[in-house]
């Protein structure tokens, strides 16, 4: 099922998923990330293929826990839909935001542990031998337990010795002076690990204070305030709301020459992040900083929301396959947020609070692909089995849920149709779909 776009970049558009076909190994939900190819020309889409390709590339060989995870890749063979014949679709692991809408609201009370996160991910990465090229709040995914995870790849670039080839695409106030003017060569432009250091500094500050670091009301008026600050001509100011133990760490991302970031590793910042972030728990949020904010996303990203949406009525063919079916839930609310097809656990009565939801089984929810991270504190309080009867084909309608992985110690079973609450005094871990309670 294809529901409602979950967002749009530059290059793709991202839509939440449920498989109709349950597939062993792999969960039920997804975000699709949709890489058209069709309308452009055909270097535009030598470099689509490209970045497709890098993405796919480091999400298949780089499977650690702060990144956001691959599950499959699939090609849509439609020549009959020119605009979507050969567009690559990125089965991923659905997040439920992104850095870039909670920092919308104002200075995150959560800030400091998710950048600690963040740089985790980061360290992951390059000790598995990959530069991100892009570090930005857009490019960093929230799941639904808070937590935060590393996505968008498409700049990613594997290390050969001490650097990388990236395409030249980057944001220019996440973009260390010295790759602003760099010279882009026939394989992109170089870049080392410190690309990211400096990256994770400048989103270190926008987290904590709400402000970009360098001044200037305009890219254009920042990126000039960089090359004075990279010539010497001009000190980094810091924002006074910058917390204090945030203050060495920022500063050393944030040093003017390569050589100078190039003493901090993300495995040492890690180190400092956690500490910084361990001294601060904030009891409420504090008050959103004073200009000069964040720059609201550029114009282009409407546009490209209806270009997303179109491709998806496009996507008929993909879809008709037989692997996803169409429908939305974006708005619902209680048990009508639980999809057609699938069965879900909620951590409170009547379907509210965080939810759960698979349509195919459940074989390890804490450690398993399509895991329901709040389970593992809570006991969930109500149930949903919205799952497709006899009457439609299915021949397995009823779920029962056990309280061991890979369906282990049963606890109990929820007919087809069924929404109640439960005790909430027994816990499961993992479930499966039977013809009959
Ligand atoms: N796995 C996911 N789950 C939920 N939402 C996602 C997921 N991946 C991406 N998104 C949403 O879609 C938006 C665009 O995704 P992404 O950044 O990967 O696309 P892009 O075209 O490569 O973007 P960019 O302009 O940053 O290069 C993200 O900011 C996020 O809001």
């Amino acid at each position: 099922m294809v529901g409602h776009l979950l967002g749009a970049g530059a290059f793709g558009s991202v839509y939440a998923a449920l498989r109709a076909e349950p597939e062993p190994g792999l969960p039920g939900r997804a975000a699709l990330k949709v890489l058209p190819t069709g309308t452009r020309t055909p270097r535009q889409l030598r470099h689509l293929r490209e970045l497709a390709e890098r993405e796919t590339e480091v999400l298949r060989r780089v499977r650690t826990p702060r990144l956001i995870r691959l599950y499959e890749v699939l090609m849509v063979d439609d020549p009959g839909r020119p605009e979507l014949d050969g567009a690559t679709v990125l089965v991923l692991e659905e997040a439920a935001g992104s850095l870039d809408t909670l920092l919308a609201d104002g200075v995150p009370r959560t800030g400091p542990a998710l950048l600690a996160q963040v740089c985790e991910g980061l360290d992951q990465l390059h000790r598995a031998g990959w530069v991100h090229g892009d570090l930005k709040p857009g490019n960093v995914l929230l799941m639904a337990d808070g937590t935060a995870r590393l996505g968008d790849f498409n700049m990613a670039a594997e290390l050969e010795g001490t650097h990388a080839y990236s395409p030249a695409f980057a944001t220019p106030d996440y973009t260390p002076p010295d790759l602003l003017w760099s010279e882009v060569g026939e394989r992109g432009t170089k870049i080392r690990p410190t690309a990211d250091i400096w990256a994770f500094g400048v989103l270190a500050h926008v987290v904590l204070t709400g402000a970009l670091p360098l001044p200037g009301g305009t890219p254009a008026a920042r990126r000039d305030a960089a090359l004075r600050y990279a010539r010497g001509e001009e000190e980094l100011r810091l924002s006074p709301e910058l917390p204090e133990h945030w203050r060495d760490i920022v500063r050393d991302c944030l040093a003017r020459r390569h050589e100078d970031r190039a003493a901090h590793t993300a495995a040492s910042l890690l180190r400092r992040a956690e500490a910084a972030a361990a001294e601060r728990v904030p009891a409420a949020s504090p008050p959103a900083p004073p200009a000069p904010r964040v720059p609201p996303p550029p114009r282009r990203r409407r546009a490209l929301i209806a270009a997303g949406t179109a491709a998806l009525a496009g996507l008929g063919a993909l879809w008709a396959s037989g692997l996803f079916h169409l429908g939305d839930t974006a708005g619902a609310s209680g048990y009508d947020r639980c999809w057609r097809g699938a069965v879900c656990f909620f951590s409170e009565e009547d379907g509210r609070g965080e939810m759960c939801s698979w349509v195919d089984g459940g074989a390890d929810w804490i450690e398993g692909p399509a895991p329901c991270p709040w389970t593992a504190r809570s006991a969930p309080r109500s149930v949903f089995n919205n799952g497709f009867d006899l009457t439609e084909g299915a021949s397995k309608v009823d779920v029962v849920y056990f309280g061991r992985a890979a369906q282990q110690g049963l606890l109990g079973c929820v007919k087809v149709g069924t929404r109640t609450d439960l005790s909430g005094t027994v816990r499961p871990r993992s479930h499966a779909w039977v013809p009959n309670c």
